[in-house]
């Protein structure tokens, strides 16, 4: 069942970035407190890596065990291991390398070198037996409930590696997929399907800047997931947009400024 959108709406990217990074403090916190442990799906782009850099700037983050985090991935680029492209190498140096994981928590989806070579297809399917291993009779398929899943929205309402129309988009069986012939460099990439998306307990999506400002309105505006993939990215308990005010100067009125505004 969709859980219907929250918009919270920021000054600036910045600002959004810092409360974002907060805000994931906070529910990890909380997460591990209640359960022991939290796992959270990290996104690539300027917005996530940006997050990722405010939370480590960020004094409140020894508040967090991070030995008992998992971090798994929404995409990745499939290029070889340490490429600067490659979504884990950025989150590493926004953040990863500095604080104490435990390394077998650190779900990387694999790489264009590592053990299926270049068959994307083969990697995919490794990254989707390894959210299936880690999912517990508690949850509620083949991935374990994510507490906190984010993903940045491309200027065309791409999220993690779904693009319009493409057929990752329409993947309803399979939790991760290959993807071939991106319309985004590089063209090939490992992605979770909006199943594995939605079995996420929170679902954020980081939106910033005026080229966003388009794709948010198509997306918060009934606009089907296919031709607008983030329109069909939510959360099982919670869907929030996390925005800064030039990605949302195009929202319909009845979305924002709110109504009762
Ligand atoms: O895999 C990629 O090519 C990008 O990482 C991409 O999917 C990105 O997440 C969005 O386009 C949002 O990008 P920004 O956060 O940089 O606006």
């Amino acid at each position: 069942m969709s859980t219907a959108p929250q918009l919270v709406v920021h000054r600036d990217k910045e600002l959004m970035a810092q409360a974002a990074a907060a805000r994931l403090i906070t529910r990890i916190v909380d997460a591990q407190a209640s359960r022991g442990s939290a796992s959270v799906v990290l996104t690539g782009g300027r917005n996530g890596n940006g997050l990722l850099a405010a939370l480590a700037a960020a004094p409140a983050r020894d508040a967090v065990d991070w030995s008992r985090l998992d971090l798994w991935w929404g995409d990745e680029r499939f290029l070889p291991e340490g490429d600067p492209e490659r979504n884990v190498t950025q989150a590493r140096e926004a953040l990863l390398d500095s604080v104490p994981l435990d390394p077998k928590r650190v779900h990387a989806m694999p790489a264009s070198d590592g053990p299926y070579g270049t068959d994307v297809d083969a990697a995919a399917a490794a990254y989707a037996e390894e959210l299936a291993r880690a999912a517990g009779p508690e949850n509620h398929g083949p991935v374990p409930t994510f507490d906190v899943l984010m993903l940045g929205v491309g200027p065309d309402t791409h999220v993690a590696s779904l693009f319009p129309e493409l057929p990752a988009v329409r993947e309803l069986d399979r939790t991760v997929v290959g993807v071939h012939g991106a319309p985004k460099p590089p063209p090939t990439r490992v992605t979770l399907t909006l199943p594995a998306i939605r079995a996420a307990r929170e679902v954020w999506l980081l939106a910033a800047g005026e080229d966003k400002a388009q794709a948010a309105a198509i997306a918060l505006s009934g606009a089907g997931e296919i031709q607008a993939p983030a329109a069909g990215a939510y959360g099982r308990s919670r869907t929030l947009w996390l925005l800064d005010a030039a990605a949302a100067s195009q929202l319909p009125r009845s979305l924002y400024p709110p109504a009762s505004a």
